[in-house]
Order: structure tokens, then sequence, then C-alpha cells
């Protein structure tokens, strides 16, 4: 190991891979991948047509390492720096998000790269956006040589994703070949921050077709799974199917990522509805304020709950003009009951 990695991680604090890991356990099959020898981040260099990484880089544990360690780094909790050592499982990402030649692919905190070498593989220009400023600078070094990557330092909530998409396609970025109209999102990316970007960039079916994600696996459950009278079903069930069809993949063991987090992940796609197909609702903002009114209460009575946009009576009245028992519940309503719902309520 290089002396520089001694000095920052001691030997004896050095992190250890978990036994028996990474382990990827995904539908297709089962390996046992673990780090082979040392090597360096990435090789890039021009290749023939100038836009691809030569050798398929090893993106495993003591390359992380090593990468972290070039810049002096240590993995972040605030940041929720758990990178990738299986690059299995980014292959399964970019598969699960079908990323083709001439794709324009977002990508939220690409960390050390490693994913944002599949998908440069697989022929995409990629914009990735990082937070961490240290991070930002490792994977710029990293693809500087090509011209189908561009790395901004931004924290993507706050970040203006539209705009920046729109550059991409007016710059001399896009003389790599973006071939669509709609970009893709394919990400790793913190457990703390998913919820939010999901609210993000789902409404955004006139720019994205697709959204794959690596979620914590409980909520990657939760988010998928919309059964009715279920616990968990919440207000982001209806947001979520709202806007997209959304898709269990497949399970990633904790044991896949360093340093290794609490709990296992999933990656989850959402295919984005376009505008037209969203359901037919004379305003979304008053739609959901709606449903999240009616779950303020969620076992409590549809008509005590909306109480304070009309009058108990209106609301039996909706409810039977929506073809919904009075004594509905917000847990017995699928999406479709509560359009029907609003669209009683709220007259075109
Ligand atoms: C779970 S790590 C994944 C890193 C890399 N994609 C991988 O697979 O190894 C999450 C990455 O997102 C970055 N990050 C954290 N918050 C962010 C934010 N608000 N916007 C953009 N990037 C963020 C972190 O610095 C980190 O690099």
């Amino acid at each position: 190991m290089p002396s520089m990695l001694h000095t920052l991680l001691p030997l004896s604090s050095t992190p250890k891979p978990p036994a028996n890991s990474p382990v990827y356990d995904g539908p297709f099959a089962v390996h046992s991948t673990r780090p082979k020898s040392l090597h360096t981040v990435a090789a890039v260099s021009k290749t023939t047509s100038e836009t691809r990484i030569n050798n398929k880089a090893e993106d495993d544990y003591h390359a992380t390492l090593k990468a972290l360690n070039s810049k002096g780094r240590f993995p972040r909790k605030s940041l929720g720096q758990h990178y990738m050592l299986n690059s299995e499982v980014n292959d399964q990402l970019v598969a699960a998000a079908d990323v083709q030649e001439g794709d324009l692919v977002v990508e939220i905190g690409p960390g050390t790269g490693s994913l944002t070498n599949v998908l440069v593989n697989s022929g995409a220009t990629v914009l990735a956006i990082e937070k961490d400023p240290y991070m930002a600078a490792l994977v710029t070094e990293r693809f500087s040589s090509l011209d189908c990557v561009k790395v901004l330092q931004e924290d993507f909530t706050k970040c203006h994703i539209r705009s920046h998409l729109s550059t991409v396609l007016q710059s001399g970025m896009n003389s790599s070949g973006v071939k669509t109209k709609y970009a893709k999102v394919v990400s790793n990316l913190p457990f703390n921050i998913s919820t939010e970007v999901i609210k993000q960039l789902l409404p955004m079916g006139d720019i994205f077709s697709e959204v794959v994600l690596l979620l914590q696996e409980e909520a990657a459950v939760r988010m998928v799974d919309s059964s009715l009278r279920s616990s968990e079903y919440r207000p982001i069930n209806i947001f979520i199917n709202f806007y997209s069809d959304p898709e269990y993949k497949f399970k990633v063991p904790r044991t896949n990522f360093f340093p290794q987090p609490k709990v296992d992940a999933a990656v989850v796609s959402f295919r984005l509805k376009q505008p037209v197909d969203y359901p037919p609702v004379s305003s979304a903002k008053s739609f959901f304020s709606m449903v999240n009114c009616a779950f303020n209460g969620k076992r409590k009575m549809l008509r005590k709950t909306l109480q304070h946009i009309c009058s108990s009576f209106e609301i039996e009245e909706a409810l039977a003009s929506a073809g919904l028992p009075s004594t509905s519940r917000p847990e017995e309503l699928a999406l479709n009951d509560f359009v029907r719902l609003h669209n009683s309520i709220v007259k075109p």
C-alpha cells in the first residue's frame, strides 16, 4: 500500500474489507468478488473515438481507499458517503436504466466515479453533480480527458437541473452525441436525501424518462408497494404513482459498500410519465394538498380530516359522486379514487 495511505489510514485503523464481501445477491447470480489487488483509481486515456476509458477500471475496496487518500479524505457520514465496491452492482444499475449509446445521464453524487465509469463505458454522456468539493475534484481529474463527462460541484437538492441540462445540450459536450430528447438519472445517492430527490425529479417527465436509484431497502419497498390499508401507505405513494411507474429491481446487501451502512439497499426504477399522461386534476398543487390533509388523520374518516377544505356535508356529497362510501378513510383510497374525489370537490 502506498505510504500516503499509511499516513492517512494507519494500518491499525485501516478499515478491512468485510468478511466474504462484497457479495451481490441480486436477481441473477451470487458473486464473490473479494478485492484482488491494489489498483489505481481509473486509468483514463483516449481511445480512437476519444470518448472511452480503455481498460475497465477496478473500483474495489483498495482503489476506493487509495482514491480517498489521494485527497486526504475519510468517508463523511453527513454526506452519506458509502462507496460502492462491487462493479457488478454498478453494471446492474446501468442495465436497469437501459443506458444506451447517446443517452444523457445525470448522476447524483459520483463519489470516486465508479458508477460514472460504467455509464461512460455504456456510451452515455454524463452530467455528474457532487456536493463534496474534494470528491468533485477527484472525479473531475479522473475523467478530465473525456468530453462526455461534466462534473459540477453543487448540492443536487439546491441546483437548477433544468438549466444545467440545457447548458449541456447547447454546449460542446453534445458533440459527444446526445441522441435522445429525454435524459435519465442513475445514481447511488445518500440515503438521507433520497425522498427529497424523488420529490424533485418525478414531476420532471418532460425532461427525464427514467430515474434509477439505489435506495435504503426498507424505503425502496415502501415506495413501490402501494397496497391499500397497509400501515406503510402514505401520501408519497400517491405522489410516486401520480408521476411515475415504479419498479423494485433488486436488493443490494450492505456488505457491498465502504464503509458498510447499517442497512441494506435496493435499486428502484421510476419510469416517468409524460405530463399529458398525469391523472386529470385541475391543479396538482391543490390535489396534493388535499391528499396531505386526508392523511393527517390516517385512521380518521375523510369527512372529518378534510373538514377545513369544505363542510362534512359537502365532503359526503363529493364522496358519493366519486362513487365512494361516506365512511371512507384515506388508507382505503387508491390514486384514481383520490383523483375522482378531488375533481368532485374542486369542480374544474
Ligand atoms: C452513497 S455515496 C455514493 C458514491 C458513488 N456514487 C458510489 O457509488 O460509490 C453518495 C455520494 O453523494 C455525494 N453527496 C452527498 N450529498 C449530496 C448532495 N446533496 N448533492 C450531490 N452529491 C451529494 C457524497 O459526497 C457521495 O460522493
